[in-house]
């Protein structure tokens, strides 16, 4: 597989080079480092935890609403519906217990990442591609070609669509990672699909009735059904000066519905009423997010919202995203059931091909995917995954 075409810049922490942060943190880590080096130094408005700027102390905690999916399938769907909505619209977030995923399809999932990110660096390094569409990438940052500051993250990006033709492209070592991420994949694209309908049914865009109009959103339904998914596994390891930098720079998410499995370690935050909260880790659960499409489709109702990842000093964390976003050539736009005279549309059309050229552009820390899309225009710098 392809290596990374890389400049030589020399650096001034390391006689050798910038290549070395091309090999991603467990690599610098596995050498043995006391301090972070400055290419992950961020700027000091940009840094977490500082004292006196944010209102908390950056490490407050959020209890986001709790939507119990046994529940959501039951005769109590119509409360919980309410639930979702506030939460999409308040939090842009929610976390989803009672998922009926087994415990070991989770824990596997887990370990096996875990196990990959253990591996030596010359097994992972196989899966270095810069191709930001191909079938596997293992890399490091968000985009380690233009990102000026790195964030302190290895990741491995595993396509999802179709399984069969993209399975002999997914890693070979740890030997059950295949077997682990297929099963793994499976649930979460059926529980994906199941929390995708309900909250289409909180927006009144999929109902019991028949009419003609409801034949257009049912068929928007389907196309949210027949995406892709993206699963990608991050990698924090432990940081010697987590105060300097982020795991993941503020971004929000591509994409219909995000499903995150987040291990015990605590990290995500999310972007609240101006501030930074931290995302309780509930065992078992997932932490669902709105991503750009839908707030699109919603036309603004719900919110993508922004959030990031802050490292520690002790535990190295694992957390599993699985990206759901319409087929590669759709158009999203707002649902003509949500414009009216009092909401008139907020957003252009936006398809995938624009996504990736918009992706492809810029360092990320400059990047607002979602920002480019509006008809009016209301900036926060950010970034979209
Ligand atoms: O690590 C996490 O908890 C969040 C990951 C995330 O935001 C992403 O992969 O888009
Ligand atoms: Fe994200």
């Amino acid at each position: 597989m392809g290596g990374l075409a890389m400049a030589e810049n020399k650096s001034k922490d390391d006689p050798s080079s910038e290549s070395q942060y091309q090999k991603g943190v467990k690599h610098l880590c596995e050498n043995g480092i006391a301090r972070v080096p400055n290419k992950y130094v961020l700027p000091v408005v940009e840094r977490p935890n500082i004292q006196g700027r944010e209102t908390n102390d950056g490490n407050s905690q959020i209890k986001l609403p709790i939507i119990d999916f046994a529940q959501l399938q039951g005769p109590e769907r119509s409360q919980v519906l309410k639930t979702m909505a506030k939460a999409c619209e308040e939090y842009g977030f929610f976390q989803v217990t009672n998922h009926g995923i087994p415990i070991d399809v989770i824990n596997s999932m887990i370990d096996v990442s875990n196990r990959f990110f253990e591996l030596p660096y010359e097994e992972r390094a196989k899966y270095m591609i810069t191709d930001l569409r191909a079938p596997v990438r293992y890399g490091t940052s968000f985009n380690q070609i233009k990102d000026g500051v790195f964030c302190w993250r290895d990741f491995l990006k595993l396509v999802c669509n179709s399984l069969p033709d993209i399975l002999p492209f997914w890693p070979s070592s740890p030997v059950d990672l295949r077997q682990s991420a297929v099963t793994y994949s499976e649930k979460t694209k059926f529980l994906f699909a199941m929390l995708m309908k309900a909250v289409l049914e909180s927006l009144g865009l999929v109902g019991d009735t028949e009419d003609d109009e409801n034949e257009e959103e049912e068929e928007a339904f389907k196309q949210f059904q027949d995406g892709s998914q993206l699963m990608i596994i991050n990698c924090y390891p432990p940081c010697p000066e987590p105060e300097l930098t982020l795991g993941m720079h503020p971004h929000s998410d591509y994409g219909s519905l995000t499903l995150v499995l987040q291990d015990e370690v605590e990290g995500l935050q999310i972007r609240y009423q101006g501030d930074w909260f931290t995302v309780r880790s509930i065992p078992n659960s997932f932490v669902v997010n709105v991503g750009d499409h839908l707030e699109i489709l919603s036309n603004g109702r719900y919110k993508s919202v922004l959030h990031r990842v802050v490292v520690n000093s002790m535990k190295s964390r694992i957390s599993v995203a699985s990206l759901h976003s319409l087929p590669f050539e759709t158009v999203v736009r707002p649902a003509s059931r949500l414009i009216n005279e009092s909401n008139p549309r907020l957003y252009k059309d936006t398809d995938f091909a624009s996504f990736i050229a918009y992706l492809s552009s810029c360092d990320s820390k400059r990047k607002n995917f979602l920002e480019s899309r509006k008809l009016t225009c209301v900036t926060e710098n950010s970034t979209t995954n």
